[in-house]
């Protein structure tokens, strides 16, 4: 199997991945822990998958998406963005609508407290 193949299969048999720099219970990267901190608040079950651990899905990922940066989050397949993106999406609460729309559970109060915490 190629890389590629192996990332399309990783993001289509798993409902939500986040590819990161480290893991979810030992993050690398400032950006990789701000995602895995707010879908673990928000009790989103996730496959982390960790680029550090192998040069060509570091680099694979990238040109799975196009997009030149780690942190990278999939739902259901689809590419939804990194760090920036997906902070805007959690505070505007795009990201419980995008959870809503594709059936993904998570907690509603743990992301009215991030919104709190950060209005
Ligand atoms: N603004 C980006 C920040 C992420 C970022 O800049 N990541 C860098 C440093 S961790 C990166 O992935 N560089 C390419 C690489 O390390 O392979 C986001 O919203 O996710």
């Amino acid at each position: 199997m190629s890389v590629q193949d192996t990332i399309r299969d990783t993001v289509t048999t798993n409902d939500v991945v986040l590819f990161m720099k480290g893991t979810k219970e030992m993050p690398q990267c400032g950006f990789s822990s701000r995602v895995a901190g707010v879908l673990t608040f928000m009790g989103v079950e996730y496959k982390d998958v960790n680029v550090l651990a192998d040069e060509q899905v570091r680099q694979g990922i990238k040109d799975f998406s196009d997009w030149p940066t780690i942190p990278q989050l999939y739902v259901k397949g689809e590419f939804v963005g990194g760090s920036d993106i997906v902070t805007e999406m959690t505070l505007s609460g795009e990201l419980d609508q995008l959870f809503e729309d594709k059936g993904v559970a998570y907690s509603k109060e743990a992301a009215d407290k991030i919104r709190e915490a950060n209005a």
